[in-house]
């Protein structure tokens, strides 16, 4: 399916000449692949004494949109990192995109907490810049047009509001057309109105076969856009489920069912202060 073709409906910016095909990988009778876009298996993470992740499985399949929970430390920034070979296991195996991570840059787009930027570049020349660099992006315009940036392209970095630098961040997650999206608590510092704008656009960027994996601490947000939500507490997995599964089809409060899962193994007090 070519993302240009299929994307049409729903607004994404084309590209042309690009597959979500994978050679090489299994297909279903719709030409997707059913292979895990990316796998994380018994995956040990020890900074010194402490270990970030502690055994963590997760695996995600093309097209799925999953929503990492957690607490405070639980090891998803860390899950993150690993994913995109920014740092290497202490145990255990991760492949993205039927790889090692890092092989496939140029197919994985990510939105890392406190990512820095150059400040007295505009928007524009920034997210050309970044797209340069890919082998198949989206035009520059139709990515700003996208994350709602159009008028802000002539503005430098630094003179962005904070939900408008998240939106930029996005934009360059996804300039480079990837097939699967990283997004490490991408919505943190952004008011009612922009999260839902930011979410619409990040649901079009993946709607015709991209794969996203995100961390939130807002239960609403992981509600109403993953498929799929994964609580981790201390470096593992604690539950795998479909958000209405994870309720009980609603019967339950997601917050209650969060903080069951997780309090015996947060790092913080009754109170949030850290033990
Ligand atoms: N470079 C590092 N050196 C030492 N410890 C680290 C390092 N990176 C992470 N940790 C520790 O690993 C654990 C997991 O951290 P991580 O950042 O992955 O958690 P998180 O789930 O993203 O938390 P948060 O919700 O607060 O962002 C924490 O105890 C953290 O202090």
């Amino acid at each position: 399916m070519t993302a240009g073709t299929s994307a049409a409906g729903v607004g994404v910016p084309s590209v042309e000449g690009t597959q979500r095909t994978r050679p090489g990988w299994a297909h279903d009778g719709r030409g997707r692949a059913v292979s895990a876009v990316l796998e994380l298996t018994d995956v040990h993470k020890d900074y010194g004494g402490v270990a970030a992740l502690d055994g963590l499985d997760l695996r995600v399949e093309e097209g799925e949109l999953v929503a990492l929970l957690g607490p405070n430390g639980a090891g998803k920034t860390t899950t993150f990192e690993l994913l995109l070979g920014l740092g290497r296991p202490t145990r255990g195996t991760v492949r993205v995109l039927g790889a090692a991570p890092g092989t496939h840059r140029g197919r994985v787009g990510a939105m890392l907490q406190g990512a820095g930027l150059p400040e007295q570049v505009t928007v524009r020349e920034l997210v050309g810049l970044v797209g340069r660099a890919y082998p198949r992006a989206y035009a520059t315009d139709d990515v700003l047009d996208r994350t709602r940036l159009a008028r802000h392209a002539g503005k430098v970095v630094t003179a962005l509001s904070g939900g408008e630098r998240q939106r930029l961040l996005l934009a360059l997650a996804l300039v480079g057309a990837p097939d699967l999206l990283l997004l490490d608590e991408p919505t943190a510092a952004m008011d009612v109105a922009s999260r839902r704008a930011f979410w619409e656009r990040a649901r079009e960027a993946v709607s015709d076969g991209g794969t996203l994996l995100f961390a939130t601490h807002d239960l609403t947000e992981a509600q109403g856009v993953a498929d799929r939500v994964v609580v981790v507490a201390d470096g593992r997995v604690r539950a795998d489920a479909t958000p209405d599964d994870l309720t009980r089809h609603g019967r339950d409060d997601l917050e209650q069912v969060f903080l069951t899962l997780t309090q015996e193994h947060s790092h913080a007090g009754p109170d949030g202060e850290d033990r």
